[in-house]
């Protein structure tokens, strides 16, 4: 199936954001290690989650959802109870699987973990590598550097040094599974970490589950053991999610207001408001809810981005409506998500009328060159389908296949454009 949506302008829209993916990740990591029960509010459930949340089950914590959708999650004080044989399949979910490599580590068995194809071309040698450094006996069960794999050892602790410059979430998984370790673990980075923001969203989880992270600045941080504390948690909304409305704002012209957003978050995705202000857009910050206005006129800017990669697909769904070239920097290990997404900016950018220069860590979308129009497969990418609904919003003569892939990280995308009157 493939969806074709009609063109769009002077929109007025009001949308709440939903609750971000990586907070909900980390909490029930935190949540299932604590010694005791904690209740996470407003999680997100999408697909990504909910692979987080079976192989939590799996590893022996107890996962119930309330009626009105909060988590109850027994801890387990960090000791991991599992069956003979037990396979976690974290699907196409990179965090599930980075995040749950060190976790494993703490079972009484070991633990196979897998994923789909594409999940199975996406690097983890930088973090086992570390493991295998500190306590752990993880082994490649197909490719060299890559899922599946089969984790056994345990978790010393120490001083181990990872290499996160492809993923932050080397770095994440390691700091959550820290407070269980036996010792005091302390990591150092060889170069700068990618997506620098979510180790302070990792941090920050932590430290609400009671476990302070030590840290100077991105290169070196420590860590206590001593477990973690149950807590009451409420997950605030996704910057990421909401770009795609901003950017909607953007291109079509009209306000888009977004509620339930934390105007102290530490998502560093935040930072797509900034870049649309740079673009020309108004945007105004309210209690809890961010207006983006634009007259549809938009300048084109120069902007690195390692630091918020899972927004370069929506700025290059909007920079094809700008009035000159967005050079875009800091963008190379987007070719390892859940698609080559360098591959997907260029056929996003084409959709929009751009063409692209490409170079290994840079590219240049350059407005107006092309007819632009067709149709997308994302191959199941939920971000390139979210970005593609902004050009063909604008548009009206794109088609996006498997709309449904989007259930990712977003299931009710379709439905918010619908509800905001914008579909
Ligand atoms: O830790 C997280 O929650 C995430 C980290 C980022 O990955 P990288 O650190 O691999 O860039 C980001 O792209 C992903 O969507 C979520
Ligand atoms: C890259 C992403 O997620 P993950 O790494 O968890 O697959 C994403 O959500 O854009």
């Amino acid at each position: 199936m493939s969806l074709h949506l009609l063109a769009v302008s002077g929109i007025r829209a009001c949308i709440t954001a939903p609750p971000s993916k990586s907070y909900t990740h980390r909490a029930l990591i935190a949540a299932a290690c604590a010694d005791g029960t904690s209740v996470i509010h407003d999680p997100l459930e999408s697909e990504d989650t909910m692979v987080t949340i079976t192989a939590l089950r799996q590893l022996g914590a107890e996962i119930t959802v309330t009626g009105t959708g909060d988590l109850v999650v027994k801890g387990t004080g960090g000791n991991f109870s599992v069956s003979p044989g037990c396979t976690i399949d974290c699907r196409s979910s990179g965090t599930s699987m980075r995040l749950l490599l060190s976790l494993s580590l703490l079972a009484d068995g070991p633990v196979r973990l897998t994923g789909s194809p594409r999940m199975q071309t996406r690097p983890v040698a930088p973090l086992v590598n570390a493991l295998n450094s500190a306590g752990g006996k993880i082994r490649y069960l197909k490719e060299f550097g890559f899922p599946p794999v089969c984790v056994d050892g345990f978790f010393r602790g120490g001083k181990m040094e990872i290499d996160a410059s492809l993923s932050s979430q080397f770095l994440s998984s390691a700091l959550m599974t820290a407070p269980c370790g036996e010792r005091e673990t302390v990591i150092t980075t060889p170069d700068k970490p990618a997506s620098r923001a979510y180790l302070d969203i990792t941090a920050e989880v932590m430290a609400t589950f009671g476990v302070p992270v030590g840290r100077d600045g991105y290169r070196h941080f420590s860590v206590s053991p001593g477990g973690y504390h149950p807590a009451e948690y409420t997950v605030e909304g996704d910057y990421t999610s909401a770009s795609y409305f901003f950017a909607i704002a953007a291109v079509c012209g009209g306000t888009v207001e977004v509620t339930h957003l934390n105007p102290l978050s530490c998502q560093g995705d935040r930072v797509f408001l900034t870049l649309l202000a740079e673009m020309g857009c108004r945007v105004t910050e309210g209690v809890g809810s961010v207006t983006v206005t634009s007259d549809g006129r938009l300048r084109g800017i120069t902007v690195a981005m390692e630091d918020a990669p899972d927004v370069v697909l929506t700025l290059a769904a909007v920079a094809p409506f700008a009035d000159g070239p967005t050079t875009i920097t800091g963008i190379h290990n987007l070719r390892v998500k859940e698609s080559d997404r360098i591959a997907a900016l260029v056929h996003i950018a084409a959709l929009g009328g751009a063409v692209t220069n490409v170079s290994d860590n840079s590219v240049t979308i350059i407005p107006g060159r092309l007819p632009g129009g067709g149709l997308i497969d994302p191959e199941d990418d939920h971000r390139t389908a979210m970005s593609a609904a902004v050009v063909a919003l604008k548009r009206g003569d794109v088609g996006i296949m498997h709309p449904e892939c989007v259930n990712k990280s977003y299931p009710g995308f379709w439905d918010a454009l619908r509800e905001g009157g914008i579909l």
